[in-house]
């Protein structure tokens, strides 16, 4: 055995000690197997003093080459500076490092071959050189003991000055005990560091794991291979159709699949395919979230591809935040749409405005106002004081007229009231008439609405001029004028009225209007009144209805009334004017009469008041129009009285017009019907047209009148007879169409004609001309 070597001062590295320690094991072999071959050889030597001289050579030869080998081994485990202890099967010491006696300095000098190892131990132990209770201390070698039963002793050692030992025993092929015991102070420390790290980590992985359950928003990792790492139970409850695919290693590729064909992403609806292509395509890239629907919800979706490539997903229910975005933007919307609507109103008022703020800074005019005065540049005044605007206006020379007597005086008493004048008429030098209003509201602005009232002004006065004009068309009109209350009393009436009525002024205000009717009139009226305003039209407005006026002392004036109605605002009257029309009723009457006269001359003959022959041609017309209508016979009587001229002669005129109107008489006395036609066809020719009646009966007629003037028995002196007679001739039938009434009147004459000329006092017949062949 050689000597031990003293230690090496070279601190190997760590894989230096961890090669050191792989080739201690290597050494530790080597030795017992050296200690092996020591055996081998002193056998070898006891036998060799048996053997030959050359043997001896060869052997001592060998022997040298053992013992290097031996040595070899020695320096290879000294070398590797491991403290090891070699012992035999009784457990006494065979050989010892120094590495060891470095390790353990109350060795040394202790470590002698054969040495028992309970000796050595106890010398060590004893020295402090470990770090051991003195319990520790005492059960040391028994619990060796037992561990050496179990042929491996794995022991954690600490030395005095901190260092932890590992002491490691192994049982050797020869029975003895290989010793070693290993430095482990960095190795025990980096594991100490390794567990404080692990757990470190594993609660790090607990805090993470907590943490991403306890986002409130569904987190996911993907792997680069676009496949789930891990997700929080949010996502799971977010998606629950994909809750079961949702596992560690299905493809994103699937889950959304799972969703497609659930139906889940509405806006993917009949384009399932392109979506899932484009979701895929834009996988991660997006670098801002993005809105998602979900079965009725908005998800914002945020991913982002990591450097490793994995995927983090965050995704957030955010359909309420949505949905108040939404609702903000309309309100938004609204409010801005308002806001323009009043922008436009503001601008659209008939009204010039301004807003005043609550320092006395223009904040607004609207375009009215701009336009009123165009040459002022508002723009330019926003932002200025009303006195600023005032000056402007005195430059322009558009300050009122009633500031002209001290315009200074006017400005300041103007601005000192700012805000504070309810309404102010100023007339402009350009003619125009404007009312002002200035109102403060509670917060300090002022509102300055300025209307242009020159037309109101024009049409007041227009208006005033018109009344009066009314007033004195009232007051003068011929015509009486009633205005009454829907109470029925009179309100007004002008003094046409009061004089119809025979009232002083005023005095027929107050009192009923149909007391001022005769009494028959008052209940028709009053009916009708009461129709009306129960709202049935009853024709009681509009046109002019004649009534009967009381007037004083019971006497009676007709009179026309129209009456008109008036709504005005809440005032409901009628308006009566009335004409008193009692001369026009005499004047009516008299003309009537007088056309009646009128009338009966036109159609009479004077002398024997039968109709003239104006009235002939009339009477005829209608007789033979009705006849050829109904196809009944008519018959025309031409009459002449005989030897007139004599008879005037011999009897005087006035005697002629006499008997004249005795042959009158007779003749009317002929005709039966109401239709028929008596008439004086001139001097003492007559005609008689009558109707229904066929020429058979028109001659008996004829004879009749004969008979009858016979038996008058007027004397004629110059006739033959002695008496008038008549000469008549006849014509009649139905009337045909073709034929003529003048025609039949002029063979009636004919008739007459042969009557005369066949001696008078007779009665002679002419047919009608036939009816032209009308066609087939
Ligand atoms: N008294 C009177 N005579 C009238 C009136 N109209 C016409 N006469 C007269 O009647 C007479 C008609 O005479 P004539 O035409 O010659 O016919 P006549 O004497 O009747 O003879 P014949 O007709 O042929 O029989 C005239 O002398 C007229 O002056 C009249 O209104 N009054």
């Amino acid at each position: 055995m050689s000597e031990p070597r003293p230690p090496s001062n070279r601190v190997p590295s760590r894989s230096g000690r961890q090669a050191g320690g792989w080739l201690a094991g290597l050494g530790a072999v080597l030795l017992l197997t050296g200690a092996v071959w020591t055996g081998a050889w002193a056998w070898a030597w006891g036998l060799g003093s048996l053997a030959l001289g050359a043997a001896l050579g060869r052997a001592r030869v060998r022997e040298q080459r053992l013992r290097d080998q031996l040595a070899h081994r020695t320096e290879a485990i000294e070398a590797l500076d491991l403290p090891l202890l070699i012992l035999d099967r009784d457990d006494r010491l065979q050989w010892c490092s120094q590495a060891f006696l470095r390790l353990y300095p109350s060795a040394q000098g202790h470590v002698d071959l054969g040495t028992p190892y309970s000796d050595l131990a106890a010398r060590v132990l004893g020295s402090g050189d470990l770090q051991l209770s003195a319990q520790e201390r005492d059960s040391w070698l028994q619990r060796r003991a037992q561990t050496h039963q179990q042929h491996r002793l794995d022991w954690m050692l600490s030395t005095r000055d901190g260092r932890r030992l590992q002491m490691v025993e192994r049982p050797t092929a020869l029975g003895g005990w290989a010793s070693l015991r290993f430095d482990v102070t960095e190795l025990v420390a980096v594991q100490s560091e390794l567990k404080r790290t692990n757990q470190q980590l594993r609660e790090a992985r607990e805090m993470l794991d907590e943490a991403v359950e306890a986002l409130p928003a569904g987190f996911e990792i993907w792997g680069a291979d676009d496949r789930l790492i891990l997700c929080n139970q949010h996502v799971r409850d977010q998606y629950p159709v994909a809750g079961e695919l949702l596992k560690p290693g299905v493809p994103f590729e699937s889950v959304v699949r799972s969703l497609l064909e659930a139906g889940a992403i509405p806006s993917a609806r009949g384009r399932e395919r392109t979506w899932l292509l484009e979701r895929l395509s834009q996988r991660g890239r997006s670098v801002r979230p993005f809105l998602l629907d979900y079965q009725g919800h908005w998800m914002s979706i945020a991913e982002r591809r990591m450097p490793s490539g994995r995927l983090v997903s965050v995704r957030q229910d955010v359909t309420e935040l949505v949905q108040a975005r939404n609702a903000i933007t309309q309100a938004r919307e609204l409010a801005e749409q308002r806001l323009h609507l009043l922008n436009q109103a503001i601008n659209a008022l008939p009204i010039a405005l301004e807003i005043w703020e609550p320092s006395g800074k223009l904040l607004l005019v609207n375009q009215q106002y701009r336009q009123w005065y165009p040459d002022v540049d508002y723009d330019a005044l926003i932002g200025k004081t009303f006195e600023d605007a005032i000056r402007v206006a005195q430059r322009q020379g558009m300050l009122p007229v009633e500031a002209r007597a001290n315009e200074e005086a006017w400005i300041a008493e103007r601005v000192l009231t700012h805000g504070q004048r309810p309404e102010m008429l100023a007339h402009l030098p350009d003619g125009r008439w404007i009312l002002t209003r200035e109102s403060r509201t509670p917060d300090g602005f002022t509102f300055t609405v300025r209307q242009d009232l020159t037309q109101l002004m024009q049409q007041e006065q227009a208006l005033q001029s018109s009344q009066a004009q009314i007033d004195a068309i009232i007051r003068t009109a011929g015509a009486a004028i009633l205005t009454v209350g829907a109470n029925g009393r009179v309100r007004f009436a002008n003094p046409a009225a009061e004089s119809l009525w025979g009232h002083g002024p005023g005095s027929l205000v107050g009192r009923r209007v149909l007391k001022l009717l005769q009494r028959h009139e008052r209940q028709p009226l009053r009916e009708l009144f009461r129709r009306h305003l129960a709202g049935q039209n009853v024709g009681l407005i509009g046109p002019r209805r004649e009534l009967q006026a009381r007037c004083p002392h019971g006497s009676e004036r007709a009179i026309h009334a129209a009456i008109s109605e008036v709504h005005s605002g809440t005032d409901h009257f009628f308006v009566s004017v009335v004409t008193d029309i009692s001369a026009a009723k005499r004047l009516e009457r008299d003309l009537l009469a007088a056309n009646e006269r009128l009338a009966r001359l036109s159609s009479q003959d004077d002398l024997t008041q039968l109709a003239n022959r104006r009235s002939l041609e009339e009477g005829l017309r209608q007789v033979w129009a009705h006849a050829l209508r109904l196809q009944h016979p008519i018959s025309i009587l031409m009459v002449d009285v005989d030897h007139f001229k004599p008879y005037n002669d011999a009897h005087g005129h006035a005697a002629g017009d006499g008997a004249l109107r005795q042959i009158a008489r007779v003749l009317q006395a002929a005709a039966r019907r109401g239709t028929d036609v008596v008439a004086r066809y001139g001097g003492e020719e007559f005609v008689l047209v009558l109707d229904h009646c066929a020429p058979e009966a028109a001659l008996e007629r004829a004879a009749s009148i004969r008979a009858e003037l016979a038996e008058l028995n007027l004397p004629h002196a110059a006739a033959p007879e002695g008496r008038i007679t008549l000469s008549i001739g006849l014509c009649g039938g139905i009337p045909g169409r073709g034929m003529r009434a003048s025609e039949w009147l002029a063979r009636a004459d004919a008739a007459l004609y042969e009557a005369k000329k066949r001696g008078r006092d007779r009665v002679e017949v002419r047919q009608p001309a036939a009816s032209p062949a009308t066609p087939a």
